[in-house]
């Protein structure tokens, strides 16, 4: 293992029941990297991440992070090491009756011992980070959405994690947040040292900022690369989403019965 490599999945296997979802992953990701996650809805991206943070286990395979083997933890291993992963799941749903200075001490208070004027010291600096110290006292019903989503990844760095994992950080923000989230995750990757894997949809936004992507289809890794590889890429899944266009490996429609069949168009004709 490459020694700044935070997490490494060698061919992993999951599957919920009979279905399987994920084939035979390999992915890894090194300290100071942005990494994206891509793939059509329901491919198994926010699997994947619930893989990493060992909420589910691996059928065949192994996922390591900081070195460690997931499935050769105990619940008590498991826990100290999810200590060290933020995570950020969609919209990182604030708690509504704290104020945005409490959501970020929350994890502080819970998880240390630390006085309370530590605390007020970590959480100011980690709201600087994110340029909300002056947000502090505000109730999450008084923050923008792209305000709210900072507030989130304020909490989700309050315990100094080495890697942050982010499911869809860009759902639902106006283009200026999308630009100022997306800008935010690359600094504090950089600033911090820390792994940020980010599962998204939004390939112009993630390409800006990430260092590699991964696309997943079918439960397997389809194409993998740089960014300006990604770009560059003449696959035609790739190409499919790097432009958003409708037709081609993804299809637009979920597989169903033949359409004249379905309006009985046959019917009509007998
Ligand atoms: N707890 C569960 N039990 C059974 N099936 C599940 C469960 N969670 C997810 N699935 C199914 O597994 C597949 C992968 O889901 P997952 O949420 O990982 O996909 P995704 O790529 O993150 O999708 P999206 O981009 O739409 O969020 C989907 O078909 C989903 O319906």
């Amino acid at each position: 293992m490459h020694n700044d490599t935070l997490v490494e999945i060698e061919d992993v296997a999951f599957g919920y029941g009979a279905r399987p979802v994920l084939k035979g992953i390999n992915l890894r990701a090194r300290s100071g990297q942005v990494v994206a996650i891509m793939g059509s809805s329901g491919c198994g991206k926010t699997t994947l991440l619930r893989l990493i943070g060992g909420q589910i286990k691996a059928r065949q395979g192994t996922v390591r992070v900081a070195g460690e083997s997931l499935g050769a933890l105990d619940q008590a291993g498991l826990y100290r090491l999810r200590r060290k992963m933020g995570m950020l799941f969609q919209f990182g749903a604030l708690f509504t009756d704290m104020s945005v200075f409490d959501n970020v001490a929350f994890q502080l208070r819970e998880h240390t011992d630390l006085p309370e004027d530590a605390i007020r010291d970590l959480v100011l600096m980690k709201l600087h980070a994110v340029g909300l110290r002056g947000a502090a006292e505000l109730m999450p019903a008084e923050l923008s959405g792209g305000m709210a989503r900072r507030v989130a990844l304020a909490r989700a760095i309050a315990l100094d994690p080495m890697l942050v994992m982010y499911d869809e950080p860009f759902a639902g923000l106006d283009p200026i947040s999308l630009g100022v989230t997306g800008n935010l995750i690359r600094r504090l990757t950089d600033t911090l040292g820390l792994t940020s894997l980010v599962v998204t949809h939004d390939v112009q936004e993630s390409l800006k900022i990430v260092d590699y992507v991964y696309f997943v289809s079918e439960g397997v890794i389809v194409a993998e690369g740089t960014a300006d590889e990604i770009r560059a890429s003449a696959l035609s899944y790739v190409h499919q989403f790097v432009h958003g266009e409708a037709d081609g490996p993804v299809p637009f429609h979920y597989p169903g019965p033949d359409y004249a069949t379905d309006l009985q168009l046959g019917a009509m004709h007998a």
